[in-house]
């Protein structure tokens, strides 16, 4: 079994990074910036924000962060990133999901200027990805390609599995495993809460892709011996953090699975990370 080791691909990727900017900053005469865009008190919110920070400072990236309080309004937040897309030192802008209650996130994702999403949430970013046009691509499954890739775990002609269809993990993951460039080209079923015979769907699986947010979903017995399974799920339980998979369950069937922690999130960072350097040279280009 082959644990896909996502902290530690995530802190080499950050390290090729690291270098790239500090190349690009003698030539472009400034750091890439990100805008962060943190809007109330959720716990789990704060602890990504403060590791995407820490992340930026490392590779050489400025981070903007703007904590806004809870009860801001609509017009705020807009005017907020409207003023972060016409400044010249901004490449890149993250507003943090979810919004509190009452902000519409779809209307302020709207706003942010396609050249500077580097979550890949803008509607032309989305649509990018699904004509497989250059753009940028939301950084929880890039990183899961990225996983695989540097693993040297093939896709071509592989039967992969979804779980979960969100526009932030299920349905960009399956376009990128359709066909990303050169990559993928994996045959991909996207499976919700009424897919019937979900067991014996996910058993079919080569590539078993889990992102439900329920935690210990996946048994053994939905799992194909020898497959590779990603596991997406962040879930705080009394028990600490679980992924949706029972990892002690099938690790002893699989070929390669992520863990959790450890496994996708540092990866979705990293890929955060790459999307801004991204942006920042396009900005400059
Ligand atoms: N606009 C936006 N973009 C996002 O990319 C975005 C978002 N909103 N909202 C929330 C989700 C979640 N997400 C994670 C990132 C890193 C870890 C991560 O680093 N996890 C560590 C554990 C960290 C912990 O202890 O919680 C790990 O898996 O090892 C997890 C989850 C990004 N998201």
């Amino acid at each position: 079994m082959i644990l896909l080791d996502g902290k530690a691909t995530a802190a080499a990727i950050r390290s090729e990074l690291k270098e790239t900017v500090a190349a690009k900053e003698t030539l472009y005469g400034r750091k890439p910036g990100l805008a962060v865009i943190l809007v109330g008190e959720d716990p789990a919110s704060q602890v990504y924000v403060r590791n995407k920070e820490r992340a930026c400072e490392n590779a050489g990236i400025e981070s903007l962060a703007y904590r806004l309080p809870a009860d801001v309004t609509q017009k705020d937040v807009e005017d907020l990133i409207r003023e972060l897309n016409t400044r010249d030192d901004v490449d890149g802008i993250l507003l943090q999901l979810p919004l509190p209650k009452g902000l519409d996130s779809q209307t302020c994702l709207d706003l942010i200027d396609p050249e500077k999403d580097v979550d890949g949430f803008h509607p032309v970013n989305v649509g990018r990805l699904a004509l497989g046009l250059p753009g940028y691509a939301p950084c929880t499954p890039a990183g899961v390609i990225e996983l695989l890739k540097r693993h040297e775990i093939t896709t071509s002609g592989k039967r992969a599995v979804i779980i979960g269809r969100s526009n932030i993990v299920g349905k960009p993951m399956a376009m990128m495993l359709w066909g990303y460039g050169d990559f993928a080209n994996a045959t991909v079923t996207v499976a919700h809460s009424r897919t019937p015979n979900l067991k014996e769907l996910c058993a079919e699986a080569d590539i078993l892709v889990a992102a439900i947010g329920r935690p210990h979903f996946v048994t053994a017995d939905m799992v194909k011996e020898g497959a590779v399974v990603i596991d997406v799920g962040i879930n705080r339980t009394d028990n600490g953090l679980a992924g949706d998979c029972d990892f002690d369950a099938i690790k002893d069937k699989v070929s390669a699975i992520t863990p959790v922690p450890g496994g996708v999130g540092p990866m979705t960072i990293a890929m955060l990370l790459v999307n801004t350097i991204q942006a920042y040279e396009r900005h400059n280009a």
